[in-house]
């Protein structure tokens, strides 16, 4: 029971000496302790300085804990190991304090050991609002006295620290002698701003004053042994400096960047881990090791309340369904509130700790919300090509012209898909794709358009040629052919005028144009040239037709009598040069106005009773000439016997 009467006994050693960090430990002492229920309002107190200078001795007196002591009659060695940690009795707020483990140990120089003395002791100015440095009044001055060696080791550390909090260093002269405290105190002042001046800083504190990071404050006692009353007493004083430490102008009293007590076990174990990491003592600076705490705290926990926020809940349910208007900035809106929620709390933190979590914060939440992200763009993107489906059908068929429609509906709906999906976020692939869609969708109307005008225009050339053609190829005369020709060219060129004008509106390369149009041209010609081999085909029962017809009338069409005027052989030479006629227009098809003599060699040749093959060689294809010689060979068996009975009326 300690002079409050308040049980003293809870303790626990929090880092062993082989530095492992005691969880159970900690958690139990949190627990009994009832730290919790704290939330700001509790002070941190470490002490470090030489082995075996009386700091457990010290602690135990001030705040009625039960740190290990020495033994006054064993011999002088280590009794702290690593850091033992206590509740002060007696005290509000909360006090916890911390004995560490003594500097400067034969045991570890022994062991060439001394990283773990510097880790403590960065420790113990990571988490504790008041650090106690211990040290023997006779040391005060000696360059390479255990105190010195002390000093160093914390400023070592300390050159990293540039914490957003003030921590007070309260230097505690012990044994304190005649020497008046002012000569003490200016002696170490002295030496304390001498390795200040000289810790390497960086840029922004060249100039900055120890006194921006550290209240220096100083007592010194008299000693424990010899003046042991005298040693209580100011003892009993010092204690009352403990009390509302936390107050404005307390010992504690720069609360900023405070852990709240409910995670002071997973911050001090957190700091640990980071020290011990960096075992080669490339320490981060304190006030980076302390923001990489807390901001990842904070934004764990951002991360957690976004991941129960309701607005994005319902979001990420409308998102499977469909997509959501507005999404994009909807989205943005609940993500900046929740990454400026971080920006609030962890602003005391160190900027490049504070940004990169921030950076990390906000990779995590885009992961998050990116199924829900790429489920709105496939929507949208869906959506979007149907609607352009939609409206690029009606514009087309309220007569607009082609280019011009398609142009202003894909701006208008691509605008439209960005306004919707308008988000931070790499939106490329999604608009990509609808792009592709819609160009494909554009390509597809536009070949159905052009083969819908090709086939209307080819009908309506079917339409004005065939029944012509057959009419000119009927009557077979002279003129036939030329007839017929003009007939294509009135007609192709019609078409022609027709289908370039409609193609206007299609924004047409001038290599797609002519290929469509002599593409009509084509198609014309091939009209006429079907046209002229369907009468080809029928081209004997015509001739005999025609030889019929010349041979059974005369010049008024009168039926003949075959009276002994009648000139069989001429009126038989007459009507076989008529069918001659007929089958020399039907034998070759004229489409190029070329002269020929086809009529002229079937006449001479066929007509003739001695033919000459030199003469149509020239002028023929032999393969239309066997064909006609072949079909003259018919027609002349199949008229034989109208001259035969001609003649035998006659006689
Ligand atoms: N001269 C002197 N001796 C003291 C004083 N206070 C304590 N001692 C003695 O110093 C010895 C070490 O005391 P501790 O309190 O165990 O010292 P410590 O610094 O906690 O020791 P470590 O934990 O081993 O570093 C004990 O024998 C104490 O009786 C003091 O004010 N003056």
């Amino acid at each position: 029971m300690d002079n409050s009467g308040e049980c003293c006994s809870c303790s626990t050693q929090l880092i062993d000496g082989g530095g492992t960090f005691n969880v159970d430990g900690l958690e139990n002492f949190i627990k009994e302790v009832k730290l919790r229920e704290c939330d700001l309002s509790y002070t941190v107190v470490s002490i470090m300085g030489p082995k075996s200078s009386g700091k457990s001795t010290l602690l135990n007196h001030l705040f009625g804990t039960d740190f290990r002591e020495m033994d006054l009659l064993r011999a002088r060695s280590r009794t702290t190991e690593g850091i033992w940690m206590a509740k002060g009795a007696g005290i509000e707020p909360c006090t916890l304090v911390m004995d560490l483990e003594g500097t400067d140990g034969e045991e570890r120089r022994r062991e060439d050991d001394t990283t773990f003395e510097k880790q403590i002791a960065l420790f113990a100015l990571a988490v504790s609002d008041i650090v106690l440095i211990n040290m023997w009044c006779h040391d005060i001055g000696r360059i390479q006295a255990a105190n010195m060696s002390l000093l160093k080791t914390l400023f070592q550390v300390i050159m990293r620290l540039f914490s957003p909090r003030k921590t007070t260093l309260l230097f505690v002269i012990r044994d304190k002698q005649r020497t008046s405290l002012e000569y003490l105190e200016s002696l170490l002042r002295e030496a304390v701003q001498e390795i200040w001046d000289r810790l390497p800083k960086p840029q922004a504190h060249k100039e900055t004053p120890l006194s921006d990071f550290f209240n220096v404050e100083f007592v010194a006692l008299s000693s424990y042994v010899y003046r042991e009353e005298q040693f209580k007493e100011e003892v009993a004083s010092l204690r009352q400096q403990f009390f509302h430490s936390t107050a404005p102008g307390g010992l504690a009293g720069d609360r900023r960047g405070v852990v709240l007590a409910s995670r002071f076990s997973s911050s001090a174990q957190q700091m640990w881990k980071v020290i011990k990491e960096n075992e080669d003592l490339h320490l981060p600076a304190h006030k980076v090791m302390v923001a990489i705490v807390r901001c990842e705290e904070i934004a764990n926990e951002k991360y957690s309340s976004f991941t129960e926020n309701e607005d994005w809940r319902l979001i990420e349910e409308a998102a499977r369904l469909g997509s959501i208007p507005g999404f994009g900035k909807k989205l943005s809106s609940i993500l900046e509130a929740c990454l400026s929620g971080y920006e609030l709390e962890a602003i005391y933190f160190e900027e490049s700790v504070r940004s990169s979590k921030r950076k990390q914060l906000e990779e995590k939440l885009l992961q998050l919300v990116q199924p829900a992200f790429l489920s709105v763009l496939e929507h949208t993107g869906c959506e979007t090509l149907d609607k352009f489906k939609e409206e690029f059908d009606k514009a087309l068929n309220g007569g607009e012209w082609f280019s011009v429609a398609a142009r202003d509906c894909i701006q208008f709906y691509m605008t439209l898909f960005d306004k919707v999906c308008s988000a931070k976020w790499d939106t490329s692939r999604a608009r990509e794709k609808l792009r592709c869609d819609i160009d494909a969708h554009v390509a597809s109307v536009h070949a159905a358009k052009l083969s819908e005008l090709t086939k209307a225009y080819e009908a309506k050339l079917k339409e004005a040629l065939s029944g012509p053609v057959e009419a000119l190829l009927d009557e077979a005369n002279s003129e036939t052919w030329s007839a017929i020709r003009k007939l294509l060219l009135r007609e192709t060129e019609s078409a022609v005028t027709g289908i370039s004008g409609a193609l206007s509106g299609f924004d047409l390369d001038e290599q797609s144009k002519e290929k469509m149009l002599a593409g009509i041209k084509d198609y014309a010609r091939g009209v006429v040239e079907a046209k002229a081999r369907k009468e080809a085909g029928r081209v004997l029962l015509r001739m005999k037709d025609r030889f019929t017809t010349l041979f059974y009338h005369d010049a008024d069409s009168m039926p003949r009598v075959w009276t002994r005027k009648e000139d069989i052989r001429a009126i038989t030479k007459l009507a076989r040069s008529a069918s001659i006629k007929l089958l020399s227009v039907l034998a070759a098809v004229r489409l190029d106005d070329e002269k020929d003599n086809i009529e002229k060699t079937l006449s001479l040749s066929l007509l003739d009773t001695k033919p000459t093959t030199t003469d149509r060689s020239i002028t023929m294809a032999s393969s239309t000439w066997e064909e006609c010689k072949s079909l003259w060979r018919q027609f002349k068996a199949e008229t034989e016997y109208t001259v035969t009975q001609a003649v035998s009326a006659q006689v």
